[in-house]
Protein backbone atom coordinates (compact mmCIF):
# COMPACT_ATOMS: atom_id res chain seq x y z
CA UNK A 1 0.00 0.00 0.00
CA UNK A 2 2.98 2.47 0.88
CA UNK A 3 4.11 3.52 -2.75
CA UNK A 4 8.06 2.43 -2.98
CA UNK A 5 9.16 5.28 -4.47
CA UNK A 6 8.62 7.59 -1.41
CA UNK A 7 11.59 5.73 0.24
CA UNK A 8 14.16 7.00 -1.92
CA UNK A 9 13.43 10.58 -0.71
CA UNK A 10 15.78 12.07 1.06
CA UNK A 11 14.91 12.77 5.44
CA UNK A 12 11.36 10.53 4.68
CA UNK A 13 12.36 7.74 7.21
CA UNK A 14 13.04 10.74 10.22
CA UNK A 15 9.27 11.73 9.03
CA UNK A 16 8.23 8.63 9.13
CA UNK A 17 9.42 8.35 12.62
CA UNK A 18 8.18 11.85 14.07
CA UNK A 19 4.72 10.82 12.30
CA UNK A 20 4.72 7.72 14.27
CA UNK A 21 5.54 8.96 17.55
CA UNK A 22 2.84 11.87 17.03
CA UNK A 23 0.75 9.29 15.80
CA UNK A 24 0.95 7.39 18.86
CA UNK A 25 0.19 10.32 20.81
CA UNK A 26 -2.96 11.42 18.56
CA UNK A 27 -4.22 7.82 19.41
CA UNK A 28 -3.90 8.12 23.28
CA UNK A 29 -5.43 11.52 23.48
CA UNK A 30 -8.30 10.75 21.40
CA UNK A 31 -9.04 7.51 23.30
CA UNK A 32 -8.99 10.29 26.66
CA UNK A 33 -10.90 12.37 25.14
CA UNK A 34 -13.67 10.09 24.57
CA UNK A 35 -13.27 8.55 28.26
CA UNK A 36 -13.69 11.81 29.67
CA UNK A 37 -16.41 12.82 26.98
CA UNK A 38 -18.22 9.96 28.51
CA UNK A 39 -17.52 10.71 32.14
CA UNK A 40 -19.29 13.75 31.53
CA UNK A 41 -22.18 12.31 29.74
CA UNK A 42 -22.79 9.77 32.73
CA UNK A 43 -22.28 12.46 35.08
CA UNK A 44 -25.60 14.61 33.13
CA UNK A 45 -27.15 11.11 32.22
CA UNK A 46 -27.41 10.43 36.41
CA UNK A 47 -28.01 13.79 37.34
CA UNK A 48 -24.92 14.14 39.52
CA UNK A 49 -24.21 17.41 40.85
CA UNK A 50 -22.33 20.02 38.68
CA UNK A 51 -19.25 20.11 40.41
CA UNK A 52 -18.96 16.60 39.11
CA UNK A 53 -18.57 17.52 35.77
CA UNK A 54 -15.78 20.21 35.96
CA UNK A 55 -12.86 17.85 35.61
CA UNK A 56 -14.11 15.48 32.96
CA UNK A 57 -15.12 18.74 31.09
CA UNK A 58 -11.91 20.29 31.41
CA UNK A 59 -10.30 17.35 30.46
CA UNK A 60 -12.48 16.38 27.67
CA UNK A 61 -11.18 20.00 26.37
CA UNK A 62 -7.36 19.78 27.47
CA UNK A 63 -7.19 16.42 25.12
CA UNK A 64 -9.24 17.81 22.50
CA UNK A 65 -7.02 21.16 22.12
CA UNK A 66 -4.08 18.45 22.46
CA UNK A 67 -5.54 16.25 19.62
CA UNK A 68 -5.88 19.04 17.48
CA UNK A 69 -2.26 20.49 18.34
CA UNK A 70 -0.96 17.20 17.45
CA UNK A 71 -2.85 17.64 14.43
CA UNK A 72 -1.42 20.97 13.51
CA UNK A 73 2.23 19.91 14.07
CA UNK A 74 1.56 16.94 11.93
CA UNK A 75 0.37 18.95 9.31
CA UNK A 76 3.26 21.34 9.67
CA UNK A 77 6.10 18.81 9.75
CA UNK A 78 4.96 17.50 6.45
CA UNK A 79 3.97 20.28 4.90
CA UNK A 80 7.35 21.78 5.21
CA UNK A 81 9.19 17.82 3.92
CA UNK A 82 6.90 18.25 0.99
CA UNK A 83 8.04 21.84 0.45
CA UNK A 84 11.80 20.41 1.09
CA UNK A 85 11.37 17.42 -0.87
CA UNK A 86 9.93 19.42 -3.80
CA UNK A 87 12.43 21.84 -4.46
CA UNK A 88 14.78 19.33 -4.27
CA UNK A 89 13.26 17.30 -7.02
CA UNK A 90 13.12 20.51 -8.44
CA UNK A 91 16.66 20.88 -8.55
CA UNK A 92 17.07 17.26 -9.84
CA UNK A 93 15.20 17.78 -12.94
CA UNK A 94 16.69 21.09 -14.00
CA UNK A 95 19.84 19.38 -13.63
CA UNK A 96 19.36 16.52 -15.28
CA UNK A 97 17.75 18.97 -18.29
CA UNK A 98 20.79 20.23 -18.22
CA UNK A 99 23.15 16.97 -18.29
CA UNK A 100 20.56 15.84 -20.91
CA UNK A 101 20.80 18.85 -23.14
CA UNK A 102 18.44 19.43 -26.00
CA UNK A 103 17.63 15.86 -26.17
CA UNK A 104 15.86 15.40 -23.30
CA UNK A 105 12.94 17.76 -24.70
CA UNK A 106 13.11 15.78 -27.96
CA UNK A 107 12.64 13.16 -26.35
CA UNK A 108 9.90 13.25 -23.49
CA UNK A 109 8.39 15.73 -24.95
CA UNK A 110 8.72 19.69 -24.78
CA UNK A 111 4.83 20.32 -23.33
CA UNK A 112 5.18 16.99 -21.16
CA UNK A 113 8.44 18.73 -19.16
CA UNK A 114 6.93 22.13 -19.09
CA UNK A 115 3.86 20.75 -17.57
CA UNK A 116 5.84 18.23 -15.14
CA UNK A 117 8.36 21.03 -14.02
CA UNK A 118 5.15 23.29 -13.14
CA UNK A 119 1.50 21.60 -12.43
CA UNK A 120 3.68 17.84 -11.87
CA UNK A 121 5.59 19.42 -8.94
CA UNK A 122 2.65 20.88 -7.56
CA UNK A 123 1.04 17.66 -7.84
CA UNK A 124 3.91 15.97 -6.15
CA UNK A 125 3.18 18.47 -3.51
CA UNK A 126 -0.03 17.54 -2.63
CA UNK A 127 0.86 13.85 -2.77
CA UNK A 128 3.46 13.96 0.17
CA UNK A 129 1.13 16.22 1.69
CA UNK A 130 -1.50 13.74 2.39
CA UNK A 131 -0.59 9.93 1.49
CA UNK A 132 2.60 9.66 4.25
CA UNK A 133 0.68 11.35 6.86
CA UNK A 134 -2.39 9.40 6.03
CA UNK A 135 -0.90 6.41 5.93
CA UNK A 136 0.82 6.34 8.92
CA UNK A 137 -2.50 7.46 11.03
CA UNK A 138 -4.23 4.31 9.17
CA UNK A 139 -1.73 2.15 10.05
CA UNK A 140 -1.30 3.41 13.92
CA UNK A 141 -4.13 5.20 14.78
CA UNK A 142 -7.16 2.32 14.52
CA UNK A 143 -5.16 -0.38 16.19
CA UNK A 144 -4.06 1.57 19.27
CA UNK A 145 -8.20 2.75 19.55
CA UNK A 146 -9.52 -0.82 19.01
CA UNK A 147 -7.02 -2.57 21.51
CA UNK A 148 -8.34 -0.37 24.20
CA UNK A 149 -11.76 -1.37 23.50
CA UNK A 150 -10.56 -4.68 23.89
CA UNK A 151 -10.41 -4.41 27.17
CA UNK A 152 -13.22 -2.46 27.79
CA UNK A 153 -15.40 -5.14 25.62
CA UNK A 154 -13.91 -7.59 23.48
CA UNK A 155 -16.59 -8.45 21.55
CA UNK A 156 -17.36 -4.93 20.40
CA UNK A 157 -13.58 -5.06 18.91
CA UNK A 158 -13.58 -7.93 17.92
CA UNK A 159 -16.94 -6.95 15.34
CA UNK A 160 -14.70 -3.73 14.70
CA UNK A 161 -11.54 -5.78 13.55
CA UNK A 162 -13.63 -8.44 11.64
CA UNK A 163 -15.25 -5.30 9.67
CA UNK A 164 -11.59 -3.66 8.48
CA UNK A 165 -10.63 -6.44 6.52
CA UNK A 166 -13.62 -5.75 4.29
CA UNK A 167 -13.44 -2.04 4.10
CA UNK A 168 -9.45 -2.30 2.72
CA UNK A 169 -10.82 -5.40 0.95
CA UNK A 170 -12.82 -2.69 -1.15
CA UNK A 171 -10.38 -0.08 -0.94
CA UNK A 172 -7.98 -2.01 -2.59
CA UNK A 173 -10.83 -3.53 -5.31
CA UNK A 174 -11.52 0.22 -5.94
CA UNK A 175 -8.42 1.14 -5.46
CA UNK A 176 -7.12 -0.85 -8.05
CA UNK A 177 -9.83 0.47 -10.64
CA UNK A 178 -9.03 3.88 -9.97
CA UNK A 179 -4.91 3.21 -10.52
CA UNK A 180 -5.61 2.15 -14.01
CA UNK A 181 -8.27 4.62 -14.73
CA UNK A 182 -5.53 7.11 -13.02
CA UNK A 183 -3.08 5.98 -15.42
CA UNK A 184 -4.94 5.99 -18.43
CA UNK A 185 -5.71 9.65 -17.68
CA UNK A 186 -2.25 10.44 -16.68
CA UNK A 187 -1.76 9.58 -20.23
CA UNK A 188 -3.97 10.85 -21.88
CA UNK A 189 -2.52 14.51 -19.82
CA UNK A 190 0.84 13.92 -20.87
CA UNK A 191 -0.68 14.22 -24.78
CA UNK A 192 -2.56 16.73 -24.36
CA UNK A 193 -0.20 18.52 -23.03
CA UNK A 194 2.59 18.04 -26.05
CA UNK A 195 -0.31 18.50 -28.48
CA UNK A 196 -0.84 21.61 -26.58
CA UNK A 197 2.39 23.25 -26.60
CA UNK A 198 3.21 21.83 -29.89
CA UNK A 199 0.38 23.29 -31.60
CA UNK A 200 0.99 26.76 -29.93
CA UNK A 201 4.70 26.88 -31.53
CA UNK A 202 3.63 26.08 -34.60
CA UNK A 203 0.43 28.00 -35.04
CA UNK A 204 1.58 30.80 -37.07
CA UNK A 205 2.39 27.68 -39.90
CA UNK A 206 -0.77 26.33 -38.86
CA UNK A 207 -2.45 29.63 -40.18
CA UNK A 208 -0.22 30.33 -43.05
CA UNK A 209 -1.30 26.79 -44.30
CA UNK A 210 -5.13 27.19 -43.23
CA UNK A 211 -4.47 24.34 -40.61
CA UNK A 212 -5.32 26.17 -37.57
CA UNK A 213 -9.03 25.24 -37.78
CA UNK A 214 -8.31 21.80 -38.39
CA UNK A 215 -5.58 21.62 -35.22
CA UNK A 216 -8.01 23.59 -33.33
CA UNK A 217 -10.34 20.08 -33.69
CA UNK A 218 -7.44 17.73 -33.31
CA UNK A 219 -6.86 20.48 -29.38
CA UNK A 220 -10.92 19.61 -29.18
CA UNK A 221 -10.71 15.62 -29.32
CA UNK A 222 -7.75 15.48 -27.13
CA UNK A 223 -8.83 17.52 -24.23
CA UNK A 224 -12.28 15.57 -24.73
CA UNK A 225 -10.42 12.37 -23.62
CA UNK A 226 -9.18 13.80 -21.14
CA UNK A 227 -12.15 15.06 -20.02
CA UNK A 228 -13.39 11.70 -20.32
CA UNK A 229 -10.43 10.38 -18.77
CA UNK A 230 -10.76 12.47 -15.55
CA UNK A 231 -14.80 11.82 -15.39
CA UNK A 232 -14.17 8.34 -14.85
CA UNK A 233 -11.65 8.47 -12.00
CA UNK A 234 -14.05 10.58 -10.36
CA UNK A 235 -16.79 8.10 -10.79
CA UNK A 236 -14.65 5.56 -9.14
CA UNK A 237 -13.18 8.24 -6.52
CA UNK A 238 -17.31 8.87 -5.33
CA UNK A 239 -17.78 4.85 -5.78
CA UNK A 240 -14.62 4.96 -3.04
CA UNK A 241 -15.92 7.41 -0.70
CA UNK A 242 -19.65 5.70 -0.76
CA UNK A 243 -18.87 2.02 -0.31
CA UNK A 244 -16.90 3.67 2.60
CA UNK A 245 -19.22 5.62 3.98
CA UNK A 246 -21.20 2.44 3.46
CA UNK A 247 -19.21 -0.09 5.69
CA UNK A 248 -18.67 2.19 8.25
CA UNK A 249 -21.38 2.90 9.11
CA UNK A 250 -23.21 -0.50 8.84
CA UNK A 251 -20.17 -0.98 11.51
CA UNK A 252 -20.85 1.76 13.91
CA UNK A 253 -24.80 0.62 13.98
CA UNK A 254 -24.02 -3.11 14.85
CA UNK A 255 -21.66 -2.39 17.47
CA UNK A 256 -24.49 0.14 18.80
CA UNK A 257 -27.54 -2.26 18.54
CA UNK A 258 -25.30 -4.82 20.39
CA UNK A 259 -23.98 -2.23 22.93
CA UNK A 260 -27.50 -1.48 23.19
CA UNK A 261 -28.81 -4.68 23.96
CA UNK A 262 -25.95 -5.10 26.31
CA UNK A 263 -27.34 -2.08 28.54
CA UNK A 264 -30.49 -3.73 28.34
CA UNK A 265 -29.61 -6.90 30.10
CA UNK A 266 -27.17 -5.15 32.21
CA UNK A 267 -23.69 -6.83 30.73
CA UNK A 268 -22.12 -3.78 30.30
CA UNK A 269 -22.05 -0.59 32.16
CA UNK A 270 -23.43 3.20 30.77
CA UNK A 271 -19.37 4.18 30.89
CA UNK A 272 -17.91 1.84 28.95
CA UNK A 273 -20.37 1.27 26.41
CA UNK A 274 -20.13 5.36 25.87
CA UNK A 275 -16.49 5.67 25.19
CA UNK A 276 -16.82 2.34 23.01
CA UNK A 277 -19.64 4.16 21.12
CA UNK A 278 -17.15 7.39 20.94
CA UNK A 279 -14.57 5.74 19.61
CA UNK A 280 -16.00 3.89 16.65
CA UNK A 281 -16.39 6.81 14.54
CA UNK A 282 -12.33 7.57 15.38
CA UNK A 283 -11.72 3.93 14.70
CA UNK A 284 -12.98 4.19 11.44
CA UNK A 285 -11.50 7.91 10.41
CA UNK A 286 -8.04 7.11 9.41
CA UNK A 287 -8.47 4.86 6.58
CA UNK A 288 -12.04 6.75 5.57
CA UNK A 289 -9.67 9.61 5.64
CA UNK A 290 -6.85 7.76 3.87
CA UNK A 291 -9.69 6.38 1.32
CA UNK A 292 -11.18 10.03 0.43
CA UNK A 293 -7.71 11.68 -0.51
CA UNK A 294 -6.17 8.64 -2.17
CA UNK A 295 -7.70 9.39 -5.75
CA UNK A 296 -6.84 13.07 -5.14
CA UNK A 297 -2.87 12.21 -4.66
CA UNK A 298 -2.70 9.42 -8.29
CA UNK A 299 -2.00 12.23 -10.58
CA UNK A 300 0.86 13.15 -7.87
CA UNK A 301 2.10 9.80 -7.40
CA UNK A 302 1.88 9.54 -11.29
CA UNK A 303 4.02 12.63 -11.81
CA UNK A 304 6.18 11.71 -8.93
CA UNK A 305 6.92 8.19 -11.00
CA UNK A 306 7.14 10.05 -14.22
CA UNK A 307 10.13 12.54 -12.95
CA UNK A 308 11.98 9.42 -11.16
CA UNK A 309 11.72 7.95 -14.44
CA UNK A 310 13.47 11.16 -16.38
CA UNK A 311 15.90 11.69 -13.64
CA UNK A 312 17.24 7.70 -13.94
CA UNK A 313 17.33 8.67 -18.00
CA UNK A 314 21.18 7.94 -17.51
CA UNK A 315 22.87 11.04 -19.05
CA UNK A 316 26.10 11.48 -20.90
CA UNK A 317 29.08 11.03 -18.24
CA UNK A 318 32.96 10.64 -18.88
CA UNK A 319 35.00 7.49 -17.39
CA UNK A 320 38.03 9.40 -18.02
CA UNK A 321 37.66 13.09 -16.67
CA UNK A 322 39.25 16.21 -18.81
CA UNK A 323 41.64 17.49 -16.73
CA UNK A 324 44.38 20.57 -17.09
CA UNK A 325 41.74 22.19 -19.79
CA UNK A 326 41.62 25.27 -19.34
CA UNK A 327 39.77 26.91 -22.09
CA UNK A 328 40.34 26.31 -26.05
CA UNK A 329 43.19 28.45 -26.80
CA UNK A 330 44.74 29.11 -30.43
CA UNK A 331 47.01 26.46 -30.21
CA UNK A 332 44.36 24.37 -29.02
CA UNK A 333 43.52 21.19 -31.03
CA UNK A 334 40.68 18.26 -31.06
CA UNK A 335 41.30 14.68 -32.61
CA UNK A 336 37.87 13.06 -33.34
CA UNK A 337 38.94 9.16 -33.92
CA UNK A 338 37.07 6.66 -35.54
CA UNK A 339 33.69 8.08 -33.46
CA UNK A 340 30.93 5.81 -33.84
CA UNK A 341 27.34 6.86 -32.14
CA UNK A 342 24.55 4.53 -31.37
CA UNK A 343 20.59 5.58 -30.25
CA UNK A 344 19.17 3.55 -27.78
CA UNK A 345 17.21 1.22 -29.49
CA UNK A 346 18.22 2.07 -32.48
CA UNK A 347 19.90 -1.06 -35.22
CA UNK A 348 21.61 1.26 -37.00
CA UNK A 349 24.37 4.02 -35.73
CA UNK A 350 23.60 7.03 -36.36
CA UNK A 351 27.44 8.39 -36.65
CA UNK A 352 30.17 5.94 -38.18
CA UNK A 353 34.05 6.07 -38.41
CA UNK A 354 34.14 9.57 -37.92
CA UNK A 355 37.70 10.75 -38.39
CA UNK A 356 38.97 14.80 -38.42
CA UNK A 357 41.06 17.13 -36.12
CA UNK A 358 40.59 20.44 -35.82
CA UNK A 359 42.84 23.44 -34.52
CA UNK A 360 42.71 26.80 -33.11
CA UNK A 361 39.89 29.01 -33.71
CA UNK A 362 39.10 27.24 -36.56
CA UNK A 363 35.21 27.37 -38.17
CA UNK A 364 33.94 24.11 -39.27
CA UNK A 365 30.72 24.05 -41.47
CA UNK A 366 28.64 20.36 -41.06
CA UNK A 367 26.90 20.32 -44.55
CA UNK A 368 24.71 17.35 -45.46
CA UNK A 369 21.17 16.49 -46.90
CA UNK A 370 18.26 15.77 -44.01
CA UNK A 371 19.08 13.15 -41.55
CA UNK A 372 22.73 12.73 -42.36
CA UNK A 373 23.82 13.11 -38.63
CA UNK A 374 24.63 16.59 -38.38
CA UNK A 375 22.33 17.45 -35.50
CA UNK A 376 23.77 14.07 -33.93
CA UNK A 377 27.54 15.48 -34.46
CA UNK A 378 26.42 18.54 -32.86
CA UNK A 379 25.26 16.95 -29.18
CA UNK A 380 28.00 14.56 -29.57
CA UNK A 381 30.52 17.76 -29.70
CA UNK A 382 28.39 19.42 -26.94
CA UNK A 383 28.79 16.36 -24.82
CA UNK A 384 24.79 15.75 -24.73
CA UNK A 385 25.06 12.53 -26.40
CA UNK A 386 27.65 9.64 -25.33
CA UNK A 387 29.98 7.89 -28.04
CA UNK A 388 29.57 4.56 -28.56
CA UNK A 389 32.09 2.80 -26.29
CA UNK A 390 35.15 1.61 -27.79
CA UNK A 391 37.89 -1.60 -27.33
CA UNK A 392 40.20 0.73 -29.10
CA UNK A 393 41.66 4.05 -28.23
CA UNK A 394 39.59 6.79 -27.17
CA UNK A 395 37.44 8.43 -29.65
CA UNK A 396 38.07 11.98 -28.56
CA UNK A 397 41.22 14.12 -28.00
CA UNK A 398 41.27 17.38 -26.40
CA UNK A 399 44.51 19.36 -25.97
CA UNK A 400 46.64 15.52 -26.57
CA UNK A 401 43.64 13.92 -23.59
CA UNK A 402 41.99 11.06 -24.69
CA UNK A 403 38.35 11.15 -23.15
CA UNK A 404 35.14 8.40 -24.31
CA UNK A 405 33.22 12.03 -24.23
CA UNK A 406 33.01 15.37 -23.61
CA UNK A 407 30.63 15.45 -21.00
CA UNK A 408 32.60 17.17 -19.02
CA UNK A 409 32.03 20.25 -16.75
CA UNK A 410 35.43 21.20 -18.38
CA UNK A 411 34.77 21.55 -21.90
CA UNK A 412 30.49 22.64 -21.29
CA UNK A 413 31.35 25.62 -19.23
CA UNK A 414 33.26 26.76 -22.41
CA UNK A 415 29.84 25.78 -25.02
CA UNK A 416 27.26 27.91 -26.68
CA UNK A 417 24.92 26.75 -28.29
CA UNK A 418 22.50 28.01 -30.98
CA UNK A 419 19.84 26.32 -31.85
CA UNK A 420 17.53 27.16 -35.20
CA UNK A 421 14.49 28.88 -32.76
CA UNK A 422 17.32 30.19 -29.47
CA UNK A 423 14.88 30.09 -26.53
CA UNK A 424 13.74 33.61 -25.56
CA UNK A 425 12.23 33.58 -22.25
CA UNK A 426 9.53 36.22 -20.22
CA UNK A 427 12.12 39.16 -19.41
CA UNK A 428 13.95 41.89 -20.32
CA UNK A 429 16.36 41.96 -23.43
CA UNK A 430 19.06 42.76 -20.84
CA UNK A 431 18.26 39.55 -18.58
CA UNK A 432 17.67 37.19 -21.86
CA UNK A 433 21.34 38.94 -23.05
CA UNK A 434 22.43 37.62 -19.24
CA UNK A 435 21.11 34.44 -19.63
CA UNK A 436 25.03 32.83 -19.46
CA UNK A 437 26.01 35.20 -17.33
CA UNK A 438 23.66 36.85 -14.72
CA UNK A 439 25.90 39.32 -12.78
CA UNK A 440 27.00 41.02 -16.09
CA UNK A 441 27.22 44.31 -15.70
CA UNK A 442 25.10 47.04 -18.38
CA UNK A 443 28.47 48.27 -20.07
CA UNK A 444 29.35 44.58 -21.25
CA UNK A 445 25.49 43.64 -22.37
CA UNK A 446 25.77 46.87 -24.37
CA UNK A 447 28.76 46.04 -25.62
CA UNK A 448 28.16 42.11 -26.98
CA UNK A 449 24.39 43.44 -28.30
CA UNK A 450 26.86 46.02 -30.14
CA UNK A 451 28.61 42.96 -31.44
CA UNK A 452 25.49 41.06 -32.36
CA UNK A 453 24.13 43.83 -34.58
CA UNK A 454 20.82 44.92 -32.04
CA UNK A 455 21.78 48.68 -31.55
CA UNK A 456 19.00 49.75 -34.28
CA UNK A 457 16.50 47.66 -33.10
CA UNK A 458 17.17 48.62 -29.12
CA UNK A 459 17.41 52.47 -30.15
CA UNK A 460 14.22 52.09 -31.59
CA UNK A 461 12.35 50.56 -28.15
CA UNK A 462 11.65 53.16 -25.43
CA UNK A 463 12.81 51.18 -23.22
CA UNK A 464 15.47 50.29 -24.80
CA UNK A 465 17.87 47.15 -23.11
CA UNK A 466 15.08 47.06 -20.78
CA UNK A 467 11.72 46.26 -23.20
CA UNK A 468 9.87 43.28 -22.28
CA UNK A 469 10.12 40.29 -24.91
CA UNK A 470 9.15 36.71 -24.86
CA UNK A 471 6.08 35.77 -23.67
CA UNK A 472 3.61 38.35 -22.53
CA UNK A 473 6.08 40.58 -24.14
CA UNK A 474 6.68 42.59 -27.20
CA UNK A 475 7.29 40.22 -30.18
CA UNK A 476 10.68 39.88 -31.83
CA UNK A 477 11.57 38.33 -35.49
CA UNK A 478 13.44 35.09 -35.78
CA UNK A 479 17.17 36.98 -37.07
CA UNK A 480 16.21 39.33 -33.68
CA UNK A 481 16.25 36.09 -31.64
CA UNK A 482 19.19 35.18 -33.54
CA UNK A 483 21.03 38.14 -32.49
CA UNK A 484 20.05 37.77 -28.88
CA UNK A 485 21.28 34.61 -29.00
CA UNK A 486 24.10 35.79 -30.34
CA UNK A 487 24.70 38.57 -27.94
CA UNK A 488 24.38 35.82 -24.92
CA UNK A 489 27.14 33.71 -26.31
CA UNK A 490 29.40 36.78 -26.57
CA UNK A 491 28.72 38.29 -23.34
CA UNK A 492 30.52 35.09 -21.55
CA UNK A 493 33.91 35.26 -23.04
CA UNK A 494 34.75 32.12 -21.39
CA UNK A 495 32.66 30.26 -23.98
CA UNK A 496 34.97 30.29 -26.68
CA UNK A 497 33.42 27.25 -28.42
CA UNK A 498 30.07 28.42 -30.52
CA UNK A 499 27.70 25.81 -31.74
CA UNK A 500 25.30 27.00 -33.88
CA UNK A 501 22.42 23.98 -35.48
CA UNK A 502 21.31 25.45 -38.51
CA UNK A 503 20.29 28.61 -36.71
CA UNK A 504 19.48 30.41 -40.27
CA UNK A 505 17.16 27.87 -41.69
CA UNK A 506 14.27 29.58 -41.21
CA UNK A 507 14.87 32.95 -42.11
CA UNK A 508 14.71 34.39 -45.68
CA UNK A 509 17.32 35.81 -47.59
CA UNK A 510 18.01 39.12 -46.92
CA UNK A 511 16.84 38.87 -42.72
CA UNK A 512 20.08 35.96 -42.85
CA UNK A 513 22.28 37.63 -45.62
CA UNK A 514 21.93 40.61 -42.70
CA UNK A 515 22.74 38.25 -39.81
CA UNK A 516 25.81 36.65 -42.07
CA UNK A 517 27.87 39.79 -41.86
CA UNK A 518 27.09 39.85 -37.77
CA UNK A 519 27.74 36.10 -37.25
CA UNK A 520 31.28 35.91 -39.57
CA UNK A 521 32.95 39.09 -37.44
CA UNK A 522 32.20 36.83 -34.24
CA UNK A 523 33.48 33.55 -36.10
CA UNK A 524 36.92 34.49 -36.06
CA UNK A 525 38.21 34.29 -32.63
CA UNK A 526 35.85 31.07 -31.83
CA UNK A 527 35.50 27.47 -32.37
CA UNK A 528 33.14 27.38 -34.47
CA UNK A 529 30.86 24.34 -35.31
CA UNK A 530 28.18 25.71 -38.01
CA UNK A 531 25.42 23.07 -39.19
CA UNK A 532 23.16 23.97 -41.86
CA UNK A 533 21.92 23.32 -45.36
CA UNK A 534 22.27 26.50 -46.91
CA UNK A 535 25.65 25.88 -48.68
CA UNK A 536 26.81 29.72 -48.95
CA UNK A 537 27.67 29.61 -45.41
CA UNK A 538 30.39 27.20 -46.70
CA UNK A 539 32.38 30.12 -48.31
CA UNK A 540 32.28 31.82 -44.69
CA UNK A 541 34.44 28.46 -42.98
CA UNK A 542 37.59 27.24 -42.97
CA UNK A 543 36.91 23.82 -42.65
CA UNK A 544 33.82 21.92 -43.98
CA UNK A 545 32.50 18.46 -43.10
CA UNK A 546 30.41 17.13 -45.85
CA UNK A 547 28.25 14.67 -43.80
CA UNK A 548 26.12 11.17 -45.54
CA UNK A 549 24.04 8.61 -43.83
CA UNK A 550 26.09 9.45 -40.84
CA UNK A 551 29.58 9.32 -42.31
CA UNK A 552 31.83 11.88 -43.20
CA UNK A 553 31.49 11.51 -47.15
CA UNK A 554 33.87 14.42 -47.65
CA UNK A 555 36.39 16.87 -45.78
CA UNK A 556 38.70 19.87 -46.00
CA UNK A 557 38.75 23.53 -46.80
CA UNK A 558 35.80 24.97 -49.33
CA UNK A 559 38.61 25.82 -51.71
CA UNK A 560 39.82 21.62 -51.43
CA UNK A 561 36.47 20.86 -51.91
CA UNK A 562 35.69 22.16 -54.82
CA UNK A 563 39.08 21.33 -56.15
CA UNK A 564 37.75 17.64 -55.57
CA UNK A 565 34.47 18.00 -57.34
CA UNK A 566 33.06 14.67 -55.49
CA UNK A 567 30.68 14.20 -53.13
CA UNK A 568 29.71 18.66 -51.71
CA UNK A 569 29.98 19.45 -55.47
CA UNK A 570 27.38 17.12 -56.19
CA UNK A 571 25.37 18.55 -52.92
CA UNK A 572 25.64 22.22 -54.35
CA UNK A 573 24.60 20.96 -57.86
CA UNK A 574 21.54 18.84 -56.21
CA UNK A 575 20.99 22.55 -54.97
CA UNK A 576 21.24 24.47 -57.71
CA UNK A 577 19.02 22.25 -59.77
CA UNK A 578 16.30 22.51 -56.87
CA UNK A 579 16.90 25.92 -57.08
CA UNK A 580 16.39 26.55 -60.72
CA UNK A 581 13.18 23.74 -60.86
CA UNK A 582 11.39 26.17 -58.41
N1 LIG B 1 16.41 10.50 -30.70
C1 LIG B 1 16.68 9.71 -31.76
N2 LIG B 1 16.51 8.38 -31.68
C2 LIG B 1 16.78 7.57 -32.73
N3 LIG B 1 17.24 8.01 -33.92
C3 LIG B 1 17.43 9.33 -34.07
C4 LIG B 1 17.16 10.25 -33.01
N4 LIG B 1 17.44 11.50 -33.45
C5 LIG B 1 17.88 11.36 -34.73
N5 LIG B 1 17.88 10.07 -35.10
C6 LIG B 1 18.30 9.50 -36.39
O1 LIG B 1 19.69 9.79 -36.56
C7 LIG B 1 19.97 10.14 -37.89
C8 LIG B 1 20.67 11.51 -37.94
O2 LIG B 1 19.74 12.50 -37.49
P1 LIG B 1 20.17 14.01 -37.32
O3 LIG B 1 19.04 14.73 -36.68
O4 LIG B 1 21.48 14.08 -36.66
O5 LIG B 1 20.31 14.47 -38.85
P2 LIG B 1 20.50 15.93 -39.44
O6 LIG B 1 21.54 15.82 -40.49
O7 LIG B 1 20.75 16.92 -38.36
O8 LIG B 1 19.09 16.18 -40.10
P3 LIG B 1 18.30 17.57 -40.26
O9 LIG B 1 19.12 18.39 -41.19
O10 LIG B 1 17.00 17.16 -40.85
O11 LIG B 1 18.18 18.15 -38.90
C9 LIG B 1 18.64 10.12 -38.64
O12 LIG B 1 18.54 8.88 -39.32
C10 LIG B 1 17.61 10.21 -37.54
O13 LIG B 1 16.45 9.52 -37.90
Amino acid sequence: MFDQQLLSIPGIKKLIGKLSGLAVLQALTIVLEAVFLARALVVVWQREKIAALVVPVLSFFVFFALRYLITRIESQITDNFADHAVDQLKEQLLQQEFRLGPRMVADVGSGHVVTLALEGLNQVQNYLDLIVLKTINMAIIPWIIVAYIFFVDWLSAVILLLMFPVIILFMVILGLSAKSKSDQQYAEFKQMANVFVDSIRGLKTLKLFGLSKKYGDNIYRVSENYRKSTMSVLKVALLSTFALDFFTTISIAIVAVLLGQALIVGSIGLLPALIILILCPDYFFPVRDYGDDYHATLDGKNALTEINRILVIPAPHSEVPLVDFQNWAKDSQLDVRDLNFTYPQADQPALSDLNFTLHGDSNVGIIGKSGAGKSTLLNVLGGWLQPDATEKDQPLVVDGQAVDSLAQPAWQKHISYIPQHPYIFAGTIAQNVAFYKPVADKAAIQQAVHQAGLDKFIAELPQGLETVIGEGGRGISGGQAQRIALARALLDTERTILLFDEPTAHLDLETEYELKQIMTKVFHNHLVFFSTHRLHWVSAMDYVLVMDQGRIVEQGTPAELKQKNGVYQELVNEIRGENNAE
